[in-house]
């Protein structure tokens, strides 16, 4: 059925319901891609460690199969040389609804574009929801990491990151430039000649299935306020747009009221009847807050280039990118992947902290239902991080740690389970 694609004999696939509800068989099929650089490492060890949480939570009565599908350079060597992401590796994520991939490498200035951002991009993943916790032991660069408990929604299909650009010297710059300067009576071009242009589409459709779902996370987890995260004050029509439409939907769907005129606006959570603020902060402010006033900021919704910045920053203050989780969500789709990349200096070496891979699979056995199976991943986190056998980004600002490496730490999980 397909080219390279071997569907396990034993599992079969999830399905979506008209509610997006999921319909999840005990020995579901979930489709995993490698990824490249250290992708090789940590891959493996998330699906030791996601088996043996399922084992033990359900003792064999509920079992995943893993099925390999392809992007990125491992693609290039199994579809040939220019195949970074088959058109079945496309139709698996969408017909097997629940995934997760490793990170896959995006050479900087030319080359191909970005394969994570083409994935949610034709898949619709329109959110990219990254929580960040603090786990007790971990060293942090900040005095009480333990006041950082925010969850990211960051848009994931619009944006500068929408990847309309157009190269300077290029047929279509010049075109472009021409439009803008002789059409639209642009002045502002600093150097016309020398410039690539890029361009930031941000729609009121995307910002408010965006924001919907932020203010929606907020009610049914009882968090206290909803940040819009911003820089409208520079970029009016675009990051200004998407702030003034999610206050308008936070009153128009949400029924929120401003507050002293506004434009902070709250409700009630009806499932708590606590307030809750939905409130905005311009991005560069805000990357100050979170360091000194972090315990003031919960759900945060921002745009996709925000969002990217932010989703680091944060996960250093509670102690890096080795264990930062995410999804990339639409409503019904769902591919889960570490916050980090491929970390190609590592590549091979048995040596990164396979957290951030095993904490989104963790992600989505909690998405899947599989509660058991995701509180024994939490569990044997804190126990191994307590126990203070750690990968090197921990190790080396831990007293008295014990260094292990990307398989150990796997092994250290299972122990500890
Ligand atoms: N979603 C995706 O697939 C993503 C892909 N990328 C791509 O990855 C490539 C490399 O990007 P780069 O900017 O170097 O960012 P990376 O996130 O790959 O690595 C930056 C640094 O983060 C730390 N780090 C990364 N992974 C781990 C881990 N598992 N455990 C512990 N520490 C870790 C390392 O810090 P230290 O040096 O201190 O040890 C590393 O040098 C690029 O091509 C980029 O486009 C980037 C982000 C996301
Ligand atoms: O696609 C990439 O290579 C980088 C993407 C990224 O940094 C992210 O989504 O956080
Ligand atoms: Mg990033």
């Amino acid at each position: 059925m397909y080219q390279h694609i071997k569907v396990p004999a034993d599992g079969q696939k999830i399905s979506v319901n008209a509610d997006f509800s999921l319909n999840v068989p005990d020995n579901p099929v979930i489709p995993y891609i490698e990824g490249d650089g250290t992708g090789v490492d940590i891959s493996p060890v998330m699906i030791k460690v996601i088996d043996a949480a399922v084992a033990k939570a359900y003792g064999g009565k509920r079992k995943i199969s893993w099925m390999e599908i392809y992007a990125g350079e491992k693609s290039t060597t199994v579809y040939g040389p220019d195949v970074w992401l088959p058109e079945e590796t496309l139709q698996v994520l969408k017909d097997y609804v629940v995934s997760i991939k490793g990170p896959l490498t995006t050479p900087v200035g030319g080359g191909i574009r970005s394969l994570n951002v083409a994935l949610r991009q034709q898949l619709d993943l329109y959110v990219c929801l990254r929580p960040v916790r603090y786990f007790t032991g971990v060293p942090s660069p900040v005095r009480e990491p333990e006041k950082t408990d925010m969850v990211i929604f960051r848009e994931n299909s619009e944006d500068i990151y929408a990847g309309i650009e157009y190269q300077q010297g290029s047929e279509g710059a010049k075109k472009l430039m021409d439009f803008l300067i002789k059409e639209m009576g642009v002045t502002k071009i600093r150097f016309p000649e020398t410039s690539g242009l890029g361009i930031k589409p941000v729609s009121i459709e995307g910002t408010e299935r965006l924001v919907r779902k932020a203010i929606q996370y907020a009610v049914d987890n009882d968090k206290p306020s909803v940040t819009i995260v911003h820089k409208g004050n520079i970029m009016k029509y675009t990051e200004g747009g998407f702030r003034d439409w999610a206050y308008a939907l936070a009153q128009k769907e949400f029924g929120a009221e401003l507050i002293d005129g506004g434009p902070w606006c709250k409700f009630k959570n009806p499932k708590t009847g606590k307030d809750i603020i939905v409130k905005d902060s311009i991005a560069d402010a805000f990357l100050q807050q979170i360091l000194l006033r972090p315990a003031e900021y919960s759900v945060i919704a921002t745009l996709n280039l925000n969002g990217d910045y932010i989703s680091d920053a944060l996960a250093a203050q509670v102690g890096g990118i080795g264990i930062a989780p995410g999804a990339n969500l639409s409503d019904s789709v769902a591919m889960f992947e570490a916050t980090h990349g491929t970390a190609p200096k590592y590549a091979g070496k048995d040596y990164v902290n396979p957290g951030s891979l095993i904490l989104s699979a963790e992600m989505m056995l909690r998405h899947m239902g599989w509660l058991e199976a995701a509180d024994l991943i939490i569990s044997s986190m804190q126990k191994s991080i307590a126990s203070k056998k750690v990968t090197y980004d921990f190790a080396r600002l831990m007293e008295g740690a014990t260094q292990v490496s990307c398989s150990g730490f796997g092994d250290v999980m299972i122990e500890q389970m």
